[in-house]
């Protein structure tokens, strides 16, 4: 195990990058503590993959270095790294029993044999997968052989960091949820530093202790489930965790006031400071907007009313902007006038995209 610092890491895959639109990585400054449960978590095209490949060596960056343990290994290859991988498709050896299969990292390293027979034991039962140990990987189905590259993935004890490049792709969708908390019972059980890319905001948030949300190159925040649901650093990361995701209204904030298309809503905090010529946004997930009889509240118009199954989402409009509120269990709305009621202290103020912090909190 050990802690990976990326120091003012950054990437362009072309050889003369000019700008910051050069870059497919800008730059990155954080601390992979040992032990940690992270996520690496944006869409396709953030860059998740150059930085998943400069960590496991496959990369040279333009810029910066990489650190494991504070030693630099940014031009060290993938095998003098000591990582383990795990990738989206099944890497198993279809003539060797799952047995074979899962003591193949071991035995590369010359470890005992009793040792090996322990810990491929210990990680089969952990995946539920004591029962096939004698089993050919070939007569297996894809989801037997992904849990057995992930079982070889942490076979190894030694291993500085285990990468996970998008595990669950080809796993039925039924089995997800079950593989889903299985890797966050062996991140406890195991104390391995794990580092796990996707753009499933659920894996993300299933998995990890701490979330790295990345957008066009960029780190945007990097924080707890809790932290990146209550207080979201940047507009995108509202929008992408969430479902339906943070309400964004273009705004005019004055003293403890922010109007949204001539509707007042009143804010614990007073932002004097706002920088001209950026655009300001109010953001409240719809968590924390419940809709309300007229009369209460902010006023509102209700267009429709969706079923999501955990919670009946309202679709509606403030100052004539589309959002979406919490639909309480009784409420009867008549018409399409409706008052809304918010949790003061879940409205945020955005600049740029960018988290305001207030002054002087109610
Ligand atoms: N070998 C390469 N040469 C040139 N550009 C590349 C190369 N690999 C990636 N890119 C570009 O770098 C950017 C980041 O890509 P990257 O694969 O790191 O993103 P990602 O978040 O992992 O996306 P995905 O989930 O689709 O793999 C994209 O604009 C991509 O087109």
């Amino acid at each position: 195990m050990a802690s990976i610092t990326l120091d003012g890491l950054a990437h362009a895959y072309r050889p003369d990058p000019r700008g910051p639109q050069d870059y497919a990585l800008k730059e990155i400054n954080h601390v992979w503590r040992q032990g940690g449960a992270y996520a690496l978590l944006g869409p396709s095209g953030c860059g998740k993959t150059t930085l998943l490949n400069i960590i496991s060596g496959l990369v040279v960056p333009t810029r910066g270095k990489i650190l494991f343990d504070g030693r630099d290994v940014t031009r060290l290859p993938t095998e003098a790294r000591n990582i383990a991988q795990v990738f989206q498709f099944p890497v198993v050896y279809d003539t060797m029993t799952v047995r074979e299969n899962l003591a193949f990292p071991l035995k590369n390293r010359h470890m005992p044999r009793e040792a090996i027979a322990r810990r491929v034991e210990e990680i089969a039962s952990r995946l539920d997968m004591s029962s096939v140990l004698d089993r050919k990987a070939s007569n297996l189905t894809a989801d037997a052989k992904q849990k057995i590259s992930l079982g070889r993935g942490l076979v190894r004890e030694d291993v500085a960091a285990i990468l996970f490049d998008e595990p669950l792709t080809v796993i039925d969708p039924h089995l997800k949820w079950q593989l889903r908390s299985t890797l966050k019972e062996l991140h406890r059980a195991l104390d391995l530093t794990m580092i796990y890319v996707t753009h499933d905001q659920t894996e993300a948030l299933t998995f990890a202790d701490t979330v790295v949300v990345m957008h066009d190159g960029a780190v945007v925040q990097t924080g707890t489930p809790e932290e990146l649901f209550e207080r979201p650093a940047h507009t995108f990361v509202g929008h992408f965790i969430g479902s339906p995701g943070m309400n964004v209204l273009p705004a005019a904030v004055e003293g403890r006031t922010a109007h949204v298309g001539g509707v007042a809503i009143g804010l614990t905090r007073a932002y004097p400071a706002l920088p001209a010529g950026e655009k300001i946004e109010l953001g409240v997930r719809p968590e924390f907007a419940t809709l309300a009889p007229a009369g209460t509240g902010v006023p509102v118009k209700v267009q429709r009313v969706d079923d999501i199954g955990r919670a009946r989402i309202a679709r509606i409009e403030i100052g004539g902007q589309p959002a979406a509120a919490l639909m309480p269990e009784g409420l009867s709305l008549h018409g399409d006038e409706a008052g809304l009621t918010l949790d003061p202290r879940q409205i945020h103020i955005y600049a740029g995209g960018v988290l305001v912090n207030g002054e002087g909190a109610l």
